[in-house]
């Protein structure tokens, strides 16, 4: 017997009868073996199970804070804490790396790869970091500057460096590393600003380049003497037209899911959207510009070719299928086969073979409107006529942030079932008719003012209403959603499953849930005040359960200010429960919402124009109509309120310090007082609504 029921037993009578009578429930199990979380996915074969049972649906009531640990950024926390030998080693905003003892959560180390604040206008979605890897006594993790360092696990200190990506261009790295061998493998992201994406293969042991996979070809129409050549020359090329891509670099950053099979030694990893995201404006409207919304398939250790699936020929819509790649054993219509299963944004789940690439299923998991079905014989969706938005706007389901999004599924072989985080949300794609291809600039070439915030409050209530998030619990055998749990708000977090037929999602409101896996009743829920949208993981030490998960809610959610519950920035927190678990986190310090007053203030700028420069420049951190969440929110600001020092901060970097960084080589000062103007007339739509905003409080 390990000392993990015992415990559970004293703290359970200190509280109620439910939780002793769960926690002696508990005592009557064997405790768990030692089981550690090594990798992103759990395994590389990325199920998100964790085969531990000492908590389940009978005593999950008594699950307590073991410990914690506050962060010192309060920015998006999407990272995925890897438990090896003992030690906990996160990252979090800024691409940092802490580790800490995973029993005690004393720190042991951290790491601060000082990331230049001015990286922040480069990204779309925050300062975010998805995880490190592990191995051979290093921890790897990728900047969001375009770096990948090796630091010694056990000090914290930096081995190695090596710049992987072209930092004069607007690339980003926010995916996890990977570790297959001897070497480490990291993307890139940056489709919406025009960039070209690539899968790297270092050595880990010394950081020299081994082999790299581009997912377009190169726009000089030269070969880049890489294992993508071949495929690319042979099955890409044909499908690019025009040049705008070639300016844009075309897109198909490797910015999330990595799946690696060591029987075969195949290595998968998704491919995202093309850049601009019109094909139209991108390829004249021709061709299905591979490798864009593909699953690739090659070898991991030469980075070979073997097959792909394309998801979403033609993209036009942000549709990635970066989304979670996993890999599964199982009996398919009565036959033993190797599966890979993915639910990327585009709306539909996929069963490949893995060997074969072959597409076995293809089923909407969500609402889809884009597309009737995907024809089996060929692979590829049947488009709707005016889906391409190319006549007239198109309200289109899933949203381009996605049916799913990077928020990691998991799969229980105990239900069968897969549980996916989802968003229910449509967008309405407009053409964009006077799109120029930009340098740094968001290049997406589409008109992004039919996104607005509506003034109305009647509209203002319907749009809310609409957009929400749900956790499914999907069968892709028989393609049914067996139970599904409405969330308020989209964008919550990722899942875990466990043998203790649990199922654990944070979100975006605060709150870590542990789900029935069967039914998807809620069995427990704590609330951290802060949102979630990290997914948890679980580890078993010294005959001790644990389920831990970042929490800090971040990303590219600022820019839906007004459509999801007010929250505060707060910093993020590495939060550690455990049965029995008895530790207090401090309240937060929640500052209070800032009144608006512009009364007076007057602008020479122009409204109109302020707000097309506004959405180039500024929306993706501030938000729709200014509506941003977890950034500053402009409407309430005192720098709205004088010229000079509204243009100390855009211009001349005032805020740096803050992420705020000078915007001069994008905003000219004249666009700068455009952009005031702007938002001084948003101000004042909220002091006409009487500030309904203001009122709202974390709940
Ligand atoms: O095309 C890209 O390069 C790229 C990168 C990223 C990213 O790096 O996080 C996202 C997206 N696209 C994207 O389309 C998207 O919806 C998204 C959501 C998030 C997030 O962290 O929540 N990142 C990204
Ligand atoms: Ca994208």
């Amino acid at each position: 017997m390990g000392g993990a029921g015992m415990k559970a037993v004293k703290a359970g009578a200190k509280y109620s009868a439910v939780a002793l009578a769960a926690a002696l429930l508990v005592s009557a199990r064997p405790a768990p073996p030692p089981i550690e979380w090594p990798v992103y996915g759990r395994t590389n074969a990325a199920l998100r199970f964790a085969p531990i049972d000492q908590i389940d649906k009978a005593n999950v009531g008594s699950l307590g804070l073991a410990w914690y640990q506050q962060l010192d950024t309060d920015r998006g926390q999407e990272s995925t804490p890897i438990m090896v030998g003992g030690v906990l080693y996160v990252s979090t905003a800024w691409s940092k790396v802490f580790a800490f003892d995973a029993r005690t959560g004393k720190r042991l180390w951290g790491f601060d790869p000082e990331v230049p604040p001015a990286t922040l206008p480069k990204g779309c979605c925050d300062a975010i970091n998805r995880g490190v890897s592990v191995a051979n006594g290093r921890v790897y993790v990728g900047t969001l500057d375009g770096r990948l360092i090796a630091l010694d696990a056990t000090t914290g200190r930096k081995l190695w460096s090596v710049v992987t990506v072209d930092q004069s261009k607007p690339y980003t790295i926010t995916g996890a590393t990977m570790t297959v061998g001897r070497l480490v493998l990291i993307g890139n992201a940056g489709a919406e600003y025009g960039v070209r994406g690539y899968l790297s293969a270092y050595d880990g042991a010394t950081g020299r380049l081994v082999w790299r996979f581009y997912t377009v070809p190169n726009p000089d129409g030269k070969p880049d003497g890489q294992p993508s050549d071949k495929p690319l020359r042979e099955l890409a090329e044909p499908g690019w037209f025009g040049d705008v891509w070639r300016k844009a670099g075309g897109g198909g950053t490797v910015w999330d899911s990595m799946a690696y099979d060591a029987e075969t030694g195949i290595l998968y990893f998704g491919v995202g959207n093309g850049g601009p995201y019109d094909w139209h404006i991108r390829s004249q409207g021709k061709g299905d510009n591979l490798f864009l919304s593909s699953i690739v398939a090659v070898k991991a250790a030469t980075g070979e070719y073997l097959w792909h699936y394309q998801t979403t020929p033609e993209d036009s819509w942000d549709f990635t299928a970066t989304q979670q790649i996993t890999l599964l054993d199982a009996d398919f219509k009565g036959r033993p086969r190797k599966l890979l299963l993915q639910a990327p944004k585009n709306g539909f789940f996929y069963i490949l073979d893995r060997i074969t690439g072959e597409l076995l299923s293809a089923e909407p998991y969500a609402k889809v409107n884009w597309a009737n079905g995907v024809d089996m014989k060929t692979g590829r969706p049947n488009i709707v006529p005016g889906a391409h938005y190319q006549e007239k706007p198109f309200l289109q389901s899933p949203s381009g942030l996605g049916a799913h999004s990077w928020h990691p599924m998991a799969y229980s072989p105990q239900t069968r079932l897969m549980y996916i985080p989802t968003q229910v949300m449509s967008q309405l794609y407009a053409r964009s008719t006077d799109f120029t291809y930009r340098p740094g600039h968001m290049n997406v070439a589409i008109d992004t003012r039919t996104l607005a915030v509506p003034d109305d409050p009647a509209l203002l209530a319907q749009m809310k209403a609409s957009i929400y998030g749900e956790l499914i619990a999907w069968d892709p055998f028989e393609h049914k959603i067996r139970w599904r749990v409405k969330h308020p708000s989209m964008l919550n977090g990722g899942v875990l499953a466990t043998a203790g037929g649990l199922v654990f999602q944070g979100d975006a409101e605060g709150h870590l849930n542990a789900y029935d896996a069967s039914t998807g009743e809620r069995l427990w829920s704590y609330r951290t005040v802060n949102g979630i949208v990290a997914p948890p993981i679980s580890y078993a030490l010294d005959g001790r359960q644990y389920v831990a998960v970042m929490v800090g809610y971040g990303g590219p959610t600022a820019m839906y200010g007004t459509i999801v519950p007010y929250r505060p920035r707060l910093p993020g927190r590495l939060m550690v429960f455990a049965l029995g678990g008895k530790t207090k986190a401090k309240p937060y310090d929640i500052p209070a919402p800032v009144p608006v007053n512009v009364a007076g203030v007057s602008s020479a700028g122009d409204p109109v124009r302020g707000l097309a420069a506004y959405n180039d420049t500024c929306l993706v951190c501030h938000g729709f109509s200014a509506t941003g969440r977890y950034t500053a929110d402009l409407r309430r600001s005192e720098t709205i309120k004088d010229a000079d020092i509204f243009r100390g901060v855009v211009l001349d970097g005032a805020f740096e310090q803050k992420g705020m960084v000078s915007f001069a080589q994008y905003v000219s000062p004249e666009r700068a007082e455009d952009i005031r103007a702007y938002l001084l007339q948003e101000a004042r739509k909220l002091v006409d609504r009487g500030d309904p905003d203001a009122k709202t409080a974390p709940r």
